[in-house]
Formats: structure tokens, sequence, C-alpha cells
């Protein structure tokens, strides 16, 4: 690039920040003069708001001047609020304002128009934009195409450009490091910069480096469904965090981030995110996995972790009932079981109290199935529970007669009944009227208990209910297009039962547990939220998406997945695609392909690919690095040894390493191991943990959806990975690295990398 155009763009450049300087001069003497002015508000309270209250007209007065002063004072906060949270978007353009700029002619305009392209709008006069917001509309240009003409979306429709030149630049510190035209659509060199660094314990934004198809996802506003289909690395989750950060800036003002909910793999995965947003000047959606959605919501049953749901094996019949229970038919059987109790078969336990049972289930059924047959289960409840508060009501004279009353009276100390008198302000006219009182005191408190029973809807008995509804399945599933009997189902419902007994359940159980439950409470879920995310969206049933779908009624879904990463569901996950296409309006769903994949040097996404039995499909980004290493050790002591001063190579050359192995005690006792060895490890035993630079030890279930500079795959044997279905996890566990691989083997190697040509690894005994 020539001299003089890096001198004009600096120039460019030093007028832009100083108009920035002025800007946060601007604001910041905004913030110091309504700090001022909020002292100064508060200060006066006390003479500018005149205290009357003799009279009614004083006490209106009074209260007409304390409003006013308090909407002076929030007035005040509102901006001071707002000039703070600008001055720190200023200070932020300040040292980094744009990475593009565009010059484009429009249709029939006479002149091309020049534009910049930042992290954040910045205008010096009314609608004289010095800098766009890479979100902005016509920012699309520089995402969509290169040289020449390029389309984009506008509230107006799609607008047709004449791109003539396409610039980008790094900046640090107001200073440009380098400046290059291209006429690509985001430039190689810049994505190669980009994707050459080290790994952080923290995910980066992506915004100048978007390529057309996340832009795609990134800006869709139109689907109820969107279904990102991408390899490992493809930017998946990279995508859909701008995405947010996107459609919070689209619907400012109407949309805020609490009303977004992002279903994440685990905790760690959460945590490694966490930053993405926040460095975009957002603030964070909700973040939550699919285990704490459902454990919370259930907090006196133990719900299977993560760690215990991957150590489960699933082998002939647990297999064909995990696919049952996973299904969408399942899904409508539970459905349809529900509905039915509207006429019959609801179960109730007995209101007690005081060990004696004051309301028996009985009446409750009467009560319940007395209403008629117009009303829903919604209704039917409600209704049910307000009969039984009546009831309590009128059993509170009954029970005033009780011995135990009168005994509980004359113990109340002066104080009980002070405090009795000052709640219910009663006053005290003779002896047997105050008697009455606080015999009536005394009860209404001990059925409080009571009374939240029947709020909290614990009359109804959920486990006998969700014990008869499995048994009853058997009747509306069709169990032989499953490979099942009725015996099979019959054992099926034992082992539920036996588990409900210690108070556990499976992550399947307990979402069927939790939507039975919903539908017999007329949940109507949770109507604020508006956009739901599902990362890595293979690893959830059909069931499980059907109830989020039905918790989540207002809310359009962006679901990630790559099928070939399956590592709970396994084959099930292929029919995905067709199972989530049922629950959406097909008009209204997209599905986006991304098949680059940009975590991962050419040379390791070259071998991962050819794991799978279908990656052909994937594309590896031009990226250089060195093959992976495949090391077979004769025994344990040879491979810790190779582990060993793998380890100490990776650590001098790059940040962070990650060993991974396949189940938590695997990883436990390389931990050990590795201790004794005197090799420094960190071992990452939960998803509450936090990932740390350096070496860590990490179970496979954990890696989902992180990545490392460098990986060491621990105990690729024949003995550890001998079955078909372990090749999706073998395919994730080696996609974690971005620039080094190891594979290393106690003994024979799995055969899961006999398809992989040996020209595209190093192998070493
Ligand atoms: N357009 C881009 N520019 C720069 N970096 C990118 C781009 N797209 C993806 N990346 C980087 O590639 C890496 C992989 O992205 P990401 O984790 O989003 O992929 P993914 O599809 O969710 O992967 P997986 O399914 O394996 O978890 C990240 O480091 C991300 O920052």
């Amino acid at each position: 690039m020539a001299d003089s155009i890096k001198d004009q763009e600096q120039q460019h450049l030093n007028y832009v920040t100083d108009q920035i300087k002025v800007a946060e001069n601007n604001f910041s003497s905004k913030v110091k003069s309504t700090k001022r002015d909020i002292k100064g508000i508060n200060d006066n309270f006390g003479n500018d708001v005149r205290i009357k209250t003799d009279t009614y007209s004083g006490m209106m007065e009074t209260a007409m001047s304390i409003r006013q002063q308090q909407q002076m004072l929030a007035e005040r906060e509102n901006r001071q609020e707002y000039a703070a949270k600008q001055l720190v978007t200023l200070t932020k353009l300040e040292k980094n304002p744009y990475f593009a700029r565009i010059d484009f002619q429009e249709n029939g305009e006479a002149k091309p128009e020049t534009i910049y392209i930042g992290m954040a709008s910045f205008t010096d006069r009314p609608d004289h934009y010095l800098i766009y917001d890479w979100r902005a509309p016509i920012s699309s240009i520089y995402y969509n195409g290169g040289i020449g003409d390029v389309s984009y979306d506008t509230p107006d429709g799609v607008q047709t450009v004449d791109v003539q030149l396409k610039r980008q630049f790094q900046i640090e510190d107001g200073s440009i490091k380098t400046v290059f035209d291209t006429e690509e659509v985001v430039g190689d060199q810049m994505l190669l910069d980009a994707l050459g660094g080290h790994s952080d314990t923290k995910m980066k934004s992506i915004v100048t480096t978007i390529q057309k198809e996340q832009n795609k996802i990134i800006r869709d506003t139109s689907s109820e469904l969107l279904f990102v289909q991408g390899a490992a690395g493809s930017g998946k989750t990279a995508a859909v965090l701008q995405r947010v950060a996107y459609l919070l800036y689209q619907y400012s003002g109407k949309l805020h981030s609490g009303q977004i909910v992002l279903f994440s793999p685990n905790q760690l995965f959460n945590d490694y995110i966490n930053q993405v947003l926040p460095e975009l000047g957002e603030q964070n959606m909700v973040q939550m996995t699919f285990y704490q959605y459902s454990s919370h919501r259930l907090p006196s049953i133990e719900v299977e972790t993560l760690s215990q749901r991957f150590d489960e094996q699933f082998t002939g019949n647990a297999r064909k009932v995990n696919e049952i229970k996973g299904s969408l038919d399942y899904f409508k059987a539970v459905t349809a079981y529900a509905n039915h109790l509207n006429k019959e078969d609801m179960r109730f336990k007995n209101l007690v109290f005081q060990g004696k049972v004051l309301i028996p289930k009985e009446k409750i059924a009467e009560i319940y199935y007395g209403f008629n047959e117009n009303y829903n289960l919604r209704n039917r409840l409600s209704a049910t529970k307000e009969s039984l508060l009546k009831i309590l009501n009128r059993k509170v004279r009954v029970e005033m007669k009780k011995d135990w009353v009168e005994e509980a009276v004359q113990n109340l100390t002066k104080e009980d009944i002070q405090r009795m008198h000052a709640d219910a302000e009663e006053e005290i006219e003779n002896a047997d009227k105050e008697f009455n009182f606080l015999a009536r005191q005394i009860v209404i408190q001990s059925f409080r208990k009571v009374q939240r029973q029947i709020n909290r809807n614990h009359f109804l008995s959920m486990n006998n209910q969700f014990v008869h509804m499995m048994r009853s399945l058997s009747q509306i599933i069709d169990l032989p297009a499953y490979g099942l009997t009725e015996d099979d189902w019959k054992q099926v419902v034992e082992n539920t039962i036996d588990r409900l007994k210690n108070g556990k359940l499976s992550i399947d159980d307990a979402t069927t547990y939790l939507y039975l439950y919903d539908l017999m409470t007329g949940k109507r879920g949770e109507r604020d939220i508006r956009y739901l995310f599902i990362d890595e969206v293979q690893d959830y049933s059909a069931f499980q998406l059907a109830f989020l779908k039905f918790n989540f009624p207002r809310a359009r879904f962006t679901v990630l997945g790559d099928l070939n990463q399956a590592i709970f569901t396994h084959e099930n996950s292929h029919k995905l695609l067709d199972e989530l296409s049922d629950m959406f309006d097909s008009e209204k769903t997209s599905v986006v392909q991304l098949t680059k994949s940009y975590r991962s040097t050419a040379q390791i996404t070259d071998f991962t690919k050819e794991i799978l039995d279908d990656g052909a499909a994937i594309e590896s980004f031009n990226r250089e690095g060195e093959k992976p290493v495949i090391s077979v050790a004769a025994n344990e002591a040879t491979a810790i040894e190779t582990l060993k001063q793998q380890a100490a190579e990776n650590l001098e050359e790059h940040e962070t390493t990650a060993i991974i192995g396949k189940t938590l005690e695997e990883c436990e006792q390389l931990s050990k191991k590795l201790k004794a060895a005197g090799v420094r490890a960190t071992f990452v035993r939960t998803e509450n943990q936090r990932l740390v630079n350096g070496i860590i030890i990490v179970p496979s279930f954990l890696a989902k959806g992180l990545e490392f500079d460098s990986i060491i795959m621990w105990n690729a044997s024949k003995e550890n990975y001998a079955d078909e279905d372990d090749r999706q996890l073998v395919y994730t566990i080696c996609t974690r690295a971005m620039h080094r691989l190891t594979i290393i083997s106690v003994g024979e190697l799995s055969p899961l990398f006999d398809k992989v040509d040996p020209s595209l690894y190093q192998l070493q005994d």
C-alpha cells in the first residue's frame, strides 16, 4: 500500500479521533454536571419540599412536591446514565475507531459515498456519520461482497450498490498499523491474522472478519426457526453471539438481554463465551444448561448429571427405551395422557394438618371432577384451589373449638397478643370476643402451611401421577414399532419407580416429569422470552426440544448443531432436523450450512474430517501447521513419558494445552499419574471450574464447544474407543485443536482412525 494512502488515512483517522475526543469532553462534562445536579436535588430536598400534613390539601401539596422532586431526580439520573454509557463507548472507539472503509455508488447517484465501519456508530453532528456501527444495515455491504455489485437488506427492501473500494485497517491506540485494499468479501489475510493467534480462556468477537454465510445467520430477522448446521469450528457459536449483539441493536428499546436465553452444553462453555457481548458493548443474555433448567425446577429430585449421563452405556433394550423417551411420539403421548386427565385419573394427596387428614384426597377428586366438562386442566385446577381455600376457611371455626387451641391461647405471652392485635387492628371489647379473636388468629397461623400447600399445588400427587402415566403410555405408544414388548415396558416402569423412590431421575424422565406437571397445572410458558438459542442441539432429544418450544411459546428459535458431534444422542441426531421441522412452520424455517472450519489448521481439519463417515463436505481454511501426530505406546509408562514430553514442548510454544480423556474417572487417574511424574496440570473435573492457561486435563464431555492451542487425546486405544458409537466423540475431541494435535494410544490404536489416509498424519511408535 502506497505510503501516501496510509498517510491520508492516518490524517482522516486523526480527524475522527479528535472529534471523538471533543464528544468525550462533552459527555464527560455532562456526567459531571448531572452528578452535581443530582447532589443538589438531594441536598435541597428538605428545603424544596414543604411538608404540610395538618390538612388534606396540605398533604396533597406535599405529595405533589415530593413527586416533582422524584421526577427531576429520575430524569437527571437517566441523563447521567446515558452520558456515562456514551463515554464508555467513546473511550473504546478512541483507541480503535473503525476497521473498514467502503466507497460505493448508489443507483442514480452522481458521486460515490465513503463510509467507515466500526464497533459503534459515531456522529459529530446530527445524521453526519463519521463511523457506522457494524450492525447498521449499510454495513452489510462490507460482509456481503467484494468489489462490484453488492446487495444488502434495508428496512425498505433489498438495495444493490456498486462497491468501488474496500479497505481494511488494523488500528492500535489511534495509529494505523496496516491498511490494505481487497477485492474479496473479507480478505483472507485479515482472517489469517485473526485465526493465527493463540487461544484464550475467553472467546473473542469476530466482528471484523464475519463471513458472508455467518452474516446471514447474524442478520436473520424473519425466521421462526433458524437451523445452523455447521462443521466443528465453523463459527456457529461465534456467529450466534454476534447475532445476539445484532438483535439487541436492531430492536434497541424493544428487546433487552433478559429476553434472550442461550442453552449451552455446560457451565464451562458459558464461562468461556461470557466476554464476547461485553466486548461488543452489550450485556450478556441469560445463559443456562438444560440440566440447570430442569434441575432447578425439581429441587427435591436429583437429576442425572452430565457426567453420569455420559457414563451410562446404552445397549440393547436400554437404547430402544432411550429412543422412545426422546421421541416426538412420546411427547405427543404425554400430551394425550394429560388431556385425558380432564375426565379421570388425576391423582391427589390428602391435605394433612397436625398429622391428621384435614381434607381427604377423595374429597379433592370430587371437587376437581365436579366442574363441568368445558373446564380445561388449568381452570379446573384453579377452581379446585379456590374451593379448597374456602373449605379451609370454614374449618377455622371448627378447629378453634379444639383443646389445643385453648391451651395455645392461654400460653400466649403479652408480646404475642400485642403483635396479633397490631396485625389485625382489632379492638378488645370483652373477654369472650377476645378469646375468639386470639383463637382464630392461632388457627389461621397454623393453617398457613396448608394454605401454602394448596396454593403450590401440593395436593397433586405428582410422583404417583408420573408412574401412572408411564404405565398408561404402553397403551398409547406403538411399542413394537420401537422393538419393545409390553413386558419390556413394565420393566422400564419398575426401574423408573426404583429411581424415583431414591429421589432420582434421568434427564429424559425429568423432562417428561416437568412437562406432565406443566400440563396438569396449565402452565403457559415463559412468554416474555423472545429469542431462544440452543447450542449443540444434536445432544438434545426431540422431546426436549418440543418441551422447550412449549415452555418458550413466543420465542424465535436459533439452533446450532453439528450432527457429527452428537455425543449423547448418537444416531438419533440425524432424525432431529426432520423432527424439528415438524414443530415449526416450514415457511418460517431457514437452514444455513457452514462448511468451512476456521478453528484448526488445514492439516488438522483434513485429518479430522476423515474420521467421519461423511466428512467430505467439510472444507479446511488455508492456515498451515504441522500434521497431527499419532503415537502408539507399548505400555502406559511409555505413553505417560510421551505425554510428558509433548506437554512440555507445547507449554514452551503455546499458551494452552488440553489433555482430553474419555471419562471423568480416566482423567482422574491420569491426573494422579502426571502429578507423580512431576507434570503440572490443572484437572477440570466439574463444569463449575474455570479454564486456566497452561496444561489442563479435561474429560471429553466437558470439552464441548471449547478450543485450545494444542490437544493431546489421551489413550485413543482400541480398548477405549472400540465402538462405532464413539466415532463422533473422537471427532469432537480432535476438533478442539487450533494449532497442534497429538493422539496417544496405550496399546493398539482405535480402529476409528483406520479410514484416515496415513499421509495425513505422522506415526510414532
Ligand atoms: N469469521 C470469523 N472470523 C474470525 N474467527 C472466526 C470466524 N468464524 C469463526 N472463527 C473462530 O473459529 C473458532 C471456532 O468458532 P466456534 O467456536 O464459533 O465454532 P463452532 O462451529 O461453534 O464449533 P464447535 O461446533 O466445534 O464447537 C473460534 O475461535 C472463532 O473465533
